[in-house]
């Protein structure tokens, strides 16, 4: 049912001139679920956030948070949104700030103190912000978006900038957003932590939606080459023969096959015996994936 998607987004598009923007863009999103949102630079992650935001006019389309039309009260109330340089006042301190950030919001001062307690900041809530490190901001910017327990998140490039601990920090947090029912988006750069913590990949392209499935689904309809690495006891030259692909050096020989044959390929080099020391087996990554799908003309 429709009402019960965190977000739905039908047809968007919305047009610069000279630009892409977004073209024709639907999305949904499932309460509790994490989309990754990937593309290039001007692919128009911005601009769908944007739209769905309601901070630009739509062309054409729809937009519904929590099954509430965009610009009505219901779907302001629904959405919370980081952006990728979140500002705060430097000189107030994040309890103040957070508070602040209850009393626009409406919502109970008990919350406020729950949630900086939430994103390990009590020890330094009464700091002044401008004291703050780069992960403390984006912490209290989670804080921000944890307030009155929002239908739907939007993080834009949530991690960029932060070093691989407090990365680890923020995306417990996003999981524990998740984990309450909030559906998240999140826009980034960063294929490799994006392929652990999110539910499923949407990737945009010159402002068309290129992609968008879970991951194994997308890899499974770009039937992507896996690479085969076998080391041979001595020489590789009977494996290459057999095989061709690439030799590495005179004992390693890489060679890629597909899905469908991988299970044929690989007793064939079984059949090898003791004269082969090692196989490796490399699936694609998913940059590979994000590469086919951000340059072919294929669509999901
Ligand atoms: N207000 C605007 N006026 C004119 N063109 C715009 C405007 N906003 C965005 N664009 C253009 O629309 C395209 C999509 O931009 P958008 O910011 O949505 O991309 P993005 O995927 O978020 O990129 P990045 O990864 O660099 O943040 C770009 O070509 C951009 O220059």
């Amino acid at each position: 049912m429709a009402d019960d998607l965190a977000l739905k987004v039908s047809g968007l598009t919305r047009r610069f001139k000279g630009a892409d923007g977004v073209i024709d863009v639907s999305l949904n999103v499932q309460p509790g679920e994490r989309v990754a949102l990937l593309g290039h630079n001007g692919a128009g992650k911005s601009t769908l956030m944007k739209g769905v935001l309601g901070l630009l006019p739509l062309e054409t389309g729809s937009v519904a948070i929590a099954g509430h039309r965009l610009g009505s009260h219901g779907a302001r109330a629904a959405v919370a949104y980081l952006p990728e340089a979140v500002a705060f006042h430097p000189a107030l301190s994040g309890r103040e700030q957070i508070r602040l950030f209850a009393r626009l919001a409406k919502v109970d001062m008990r919350e406020a103190e729950v949630l900086l307690e939430r994103v390990g900041l009590s020890g330094a809530a009464d700091r002044r912000i401008g004291t703050y490190s780069k992960g403390m901001r984006q912490r209290l910017g989670m804080a921000q978006v944890f307030l009155g327990k929002p239908a739907l998140a939007l993080l834009d490039e949530p991690t960029s900038g932060l070093d691989p601990i407090a990365r680890h920090d923020l995306y417990a947090l996003i999981d524990a957003l998740a984990e309450q029912g909030t559906g998240v988006v999140i826009a980034s750069h960063a294929l490799t932590e994006i392929e652990a913590r999110t539910d499923r990949i949407a990737i945009l392209r010159k402002g068309q939606l290129v992609a968008d499935a879970p991951l194994k689904t997308l890899f499974a309809r770009a039937d992507m080459p896996i690479r085969i690495r076998v080391e041979a006891k001595n020489d590789a030259g009977a494996v290459f023969d057999r095989f061709g692909g690439r030799r590495i050096n005179g004992a390693r020989v890489e060679f890629a096959v597909t899905q469908e044959n991988k299970m044929a390929r690989l007793a064939e080099v079984t059949a090898f015996g003791t004269e082969i020391a090692d196989v490796e087996i490399i699936p694609p990554t998913l940059e590979d994936l994000y590469r086919f799908y951000s340059r072919s003309e294929g669509r999901t």
